[in-house]
């Protein structure tokens, strides 16, 4: 029996005035799996990405978690049950420490309430030492045990990364995006951020979807991997079913006669 679906789209639009960014997108990813989202620049992955994590709400179509129904809900709405994202570029409260970065992440699971918090009832502190545990063990995971108590704005980009994608477990999510995750970072960066996305998955079990112009990188990290071509899915499959689609092909020779794919 297959495992169950984590996030479900179906048949998702996104217009934004007289352009179609998504048409028709559909996905259902399943618990614990490894899928790659690529597309030539502009293709709708982003988009789509904003609509599986209720940044936008999608023109048409449905989108439920674990089988519920969450089309239009907030992104809040979403993280709450298990849906955690970074994005292209990286969001960090610069001038809080790493530790407190990730910390952040923890509270959408086990924060106090408003008056436990205001008051500093013992609620709130036991809640404190909760996610101060929980965000110990994330670091050891993430391997960022020995920067937790540095300033997150004064770390390389690799480490920032690094830390963002902590803080997005640190949720406990049943499903991780990550949008363009090895943009900016080096080779030696990029492997690790490799081993990292796979550590996730095989010992969180968690689902991790990717979007990423590396298409070493996706071939060589992903189960599936799907390919969005001016908004629409041209290829769901296997890395070898993908590489070998005409469909596939075209979109990317196009474009780069077009003078666009960077992929
Ligand atoms: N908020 C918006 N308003 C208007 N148009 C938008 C908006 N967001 C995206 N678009 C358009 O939708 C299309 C898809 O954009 P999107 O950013 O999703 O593509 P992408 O595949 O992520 O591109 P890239 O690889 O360059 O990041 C593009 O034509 C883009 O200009």
């Amino acid at each position: 029996m297959s495992a169950p679906e984590v996030i479900t789209a179906d048949n998702l639009t996104r217009r934004f005035g007289g352009l179609v960014a998504v048409e028709g997108y559909s996905l259902a990813l399943r618990a614990g799996e490894l899928v790659g989202l690529i597309g030539p620049n502009g293709a709708g992955k982003t988009t789509a990405f904003n609509l599986l994590t209720g940044v936008i709400r999608p023109t048409s179509g449905r989108i439920r978690i674990a089988g519920e129904d969450l089309t239009g809900r907030a992104p809040n709405a979403l993280a709450r049950r298990g849906i955690a994202r970074t994005f292209q570029n990286i969001r960090l409260f610069s001038d809080l420490s790493v530790l407190e970065n990730i910390m952040c992440g923890a509270h959408m699971r086990y924060g106090a309430s408003i008056f436990p918090t205001l008051f500093q009832l013992p609620a709130f502190r036991r809640a404190e030492r909760v996610i101060e545990q929980r965000a110990m063990e994330i670091s050891e995971l993430t391997g960022l045990t020995h920067l937790m108590g540095r300033r997150a704005g004064d770390l390389s980009y690799g480490d920032q990364r690094r830390v963002e994608i902590a803080r997005a477990l640190a949720s406990e999510p049943t499903a991780l995006l990550l949008d363009e995750p090895a943009a900016g970072l080096n080779p030696s960066e990029t492997e690790t951020l490799v081993d990292l996305i796979r550590g996730i998955n095989r010992q969180l079990g968690a689902a991790v979807m990717v979007v990423e112009h590396d298409m070493r990188l996706v071939m060589g990290l992903c189960q599936r991997v799907q390919v969005l071509n001016r908004g629409r899915l041209v290829a769901d499959g296997t890395p070898a079913e993908v590489q070998n689609n005409p469909g596939v092909i075209e979109a990317y020779l196009g474009t780069r006669r077009n003078g666009g794919a960077n992929a």
